[in-house]
């Protein structure tokens, strides 16, 4: 039995990859040769159509980086969108990634009590059908929330703890009693809590969501906390840059992710990557991904 978090930082080192592939199909976004625009004026009626063409979309996105990244990120909502076809395609997706050997981490942000988190637990780390290897949850349901989720080490759990969105602060920066913002409790709680769950690498299974949109607070929750291996959301289309992500990993170049999805799954409609054209989507999704492996590779060298 191997750690989920052994098997992650393996695969980023066989790889020398530190990035994750978002899998976030937004419809309006979607090449017209993949799916033409005309299904989007009534989705519901059209939901297994749409779907269909997501499938081929994502397989193409997947075939075109399996071997330059560890991990690929299918965002749910985006999915759960389109109904029952919505979520046969997601499974799908997944299916395909894992018979390209990649891990899959599924973003649900799930969480519940405890046993409504177990339910959470049971139906997608451990339908063995599907192939989930790792959820993003919410930890403010506190220990008996997040548990569940890592009950089976062959599987991982990324907590919600410092956010990329611009209200991130509304709540996660507010100041306790004590002098730490919530944000700095949520980290001391997720390392305690994860110390019984720690790989042979010094990370624990139990991960953590940190956004690459805030490089100050990203470097002081990596120098707080040594054994969070971090998921780092927020490169690409929402300003991150490698310089942004640097801080968030150790000394020896790990103990982080980084994903970007519209960054890497639109690059055609970058005008960097424009001369690709909308037919070849998924060379310019290479293009993308190639980059943001190397920019980030030499900002740790
Ligand atoms: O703090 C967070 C937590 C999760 N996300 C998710 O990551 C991707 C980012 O997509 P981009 O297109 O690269 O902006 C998306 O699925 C978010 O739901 C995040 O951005 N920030």
């Amino acid at each position: 039995m191997k750690y989920f978090i052994d098997q992650l930082q393996q695969k980023i080192e066989e790889k020398d990859s530190r990035i994750c592939v978002g899998l976030d199909p937004h419809l309006e976004m979607m090449p017209e040769n993949v799916l033409a625009a005309e299904l989007l004026e009534d989705i519901e009626t059209n939901q297994k159509e749409i779907a269909d063409s997501v499938l081929k979309f994502n397989q193409n996105l997947i075939d075109a980086v399996a071997d330059m990244t560890a991990v690929v990120k299918p965002q749910m909502a985006f999915y759960e969108k389109l109904g029952v076809p919505g979520m046969e395609c997601l499974w799908q997706t997944i299916a395909y990634a894992k018979t390209k050997d990649l891990i899959v981490l599924l973003d649900g942000k799930r969480n519940d009590i405890g046993s409504t988190a177990g339910a959470y637990a049971e139906a997608y780390l451990e339908n063995k059908k599907i192939g989930v290897d790792s959820i993003t949850i919410n930890p403010y349901l506190g220990s008996d929330g997040v548990l569940p989720f890592l009950e089976n080490k062959e599987k991982g759990a990324f907590a919600l703890l410092r956010t990329s969105n611009p209200s991130a602060v509304d709540l996660q920066d507010l100041k306790l009693d004590d002098g730490r913002t919530v944000y700095q409790a949520v980290g001391d709680f997720l390392q305690d809590l994860g110390r019984d769950y720690l790989g042979e690498c010094g990370y624990s299974n139990l991960a953590a969501v940190v956004g690459a949109t805030y490089p100050k607070e990203l470097k002081e929750i990596r120098s707080q906390l040594d054994s969070v291996f971090f998921l780092i959301p927020g490169f690409g289309a929402q300003g991150g840059g490698a310089a942004d992500i640097k801080a968030g990993f150790d000394e020896d170049g790990r103990g982080a992710v980084v994903n970007s999805s519209r960054g890497i799954n639109f690059a055609y409609r970058q005008e960097e990557y424009s001369y690709f054209g909308a037919e070849n989507y998924a060379k310019a999704a290479r293009a993308a991904a190639e980059k943001m492996k190397k920019e980030i590779n030499d900002v740790l060298k």
